[in-house]
């Protein structure tokens, strides 16, 4: 095993060895909590350009599962085909592994993806520190070679870009079919009638970077997916339902996005539901300002509060900005409030059918227990 480095923007240095893909990288330095979870985190595209550091001490134990597909495409038990996450940091990385559906070890799945991934770390004491300070840019050096010194950038860059389909994609049941996104769209709504020819509701899902267990969730519930690259105009598209979906990076970097939800908001009784960048990207449609937390939120037992209500939902979360609730319109309100520092965790809009999580619903990986928001949504439909 190499001697590797990680070195954060302030100067802080701390000395691991490599156990997955040698190469040097850099990325922002995001540390989370939950003590499960790795290979769905490791493919969430919301991690693109960060160095996931597990705070769990043990980590690689129950393998890795296999990279099956079902009939419609998406994968069985990972949240997308590939690693987005740049790098895994881990204090103990465990070689050996046991588990019933186990077929890799994360070493071999780190190496076969060629993600770098270091163990040796004191991940509770680099979690200090990025607390501390806030979060950082860092960079992974093999200790044997000095000068090849990797270089990064995380904020202003359009991650969801990088991350999001190029055509659209439309799901029903175990069924999925393809369309270029430049066809006409009085074909596409002909071509989504001929699919859809016992007329299920339709939802438009605006895909940032969307986690399989979004579609999953959605199709579970008997409604038909209509997948489209992020700055698709879907206006003149026949659906009923809309919904913005996760993804990495600075939601400033999206106006295109904001542009054509601003345009479906022309329509007041058409149901909208966002989750995570969804939150932030409905907020800003509804003229919200969006800023960076000190340290994100990433983990499985964040407690968020119902407003209005004594309620507290434990959640699954990975986001590093948030929605400035002072900003929220007259029209909008908060709907949830994160019970550690006080931050807004979902809106909702007075009258309209349009509200939003900051949170995952969907878990994958994590509790379940907000998974009603789903049903909300399709009851809305
Ligand atoms: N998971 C997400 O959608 C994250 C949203 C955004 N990239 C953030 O970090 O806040």
């Amino acid at each position: 095993m190499r001697n590797v480095t990680l070195i954060l923007d302030d100067g802080s240095r701390f000395h691991g060895k490599s156990f997955g893909y040698e190469k040097p990288v850099a990325g922002e330095v995001v540390f989370n909590t939950a003590m499960t979870g790795y290979p769905e985190s490791l493919t969430d595209p919301s991690y693109a350009g960060q160095l996931m550091t597990l705070t769990y001490p043990l980590v690689g134990n129950y393998g890795v599962p296999p990279f099956t597909f079902e009939a419609n495409g998406l994968p069985t038990f990972m949240e997308s085909e590939r690693i987005h996450a740049e790098a895994i940091i881990v204090s103990d990385y465990s070689e050996m592994y046991s588990h019933w559906n186990a077929v890799e070890s994360l070493a071999e799945w780190l190496k076969r993806e060629q993600i770098p991934g270091i163990t040796g770390i004191d991940t509770r004491e680099l979690t200090k520190v990025l607390r501390e300070h806030g979060v950082m840019m860092g960079k992974i050096v093999f200790d044997d070679e000095p000068e090849n010194v990797p270089e990064a950038q995380y904020a202003g860059v359009n991650y969801v870009d990088k991350v999001s389909c190029d055509e659209i994609v439309v799901y029903k049941g175990n069924e999925c079919c393809k369309l270029p996104a430049d066809m006409p769209k009085g074909e596409i709504n002909s071509r989504l009638a001929s699919f859809n020819a016992e007329g299920s509701k339709r939802v438009l899902l605006v895909d940032c970077g969307v986690k399989a267990n979004i579609i999953r969730c959605l199709l579970k519930r008997g409604v038909e997916v209509i997948r489209v690259p992020w700055d698709y105009d879907f206006n003149g598209i026949e659906f009923d339902g809309l919904f913005i979906s996760n993804g990495p990076g600075d939601p400033d970097t999206c106006d295109a996005a904001v542009q054509n939800i601003r345009k479906a908001m022309e329509n007041e009784k058409l149901p909208i539901f966002g989750i995570c960048m969804g939150n932030q990207l409905l907020s800003k449609a509804g003229g919200a300002k969006i800023y960076k937390l000190k340290y994100g939120h990433r983990s499985h037992n964040q407690p968020v509060r119902m407003v209005g209500t004594e309620r507290c939902f434990i959640t699954s979360q990975n986001h590093g900005y948030a929605v400035d609730n002072n900003t929220l319109g007259a029209d909008w309100e908060p709907l949830f409030i994160n019970m550690n520092d006080g931050s807004n965790e979902g809106i909702r809009h007075k009258r309209n059918p349009w509200f939003s999580a900051q949170f995952h619903p969907e878990a994958a990986s994590g509790p379940t227990d907000t998974e009603f928001l789903f049903d909300e949504f399709v009851k809305l439909i």
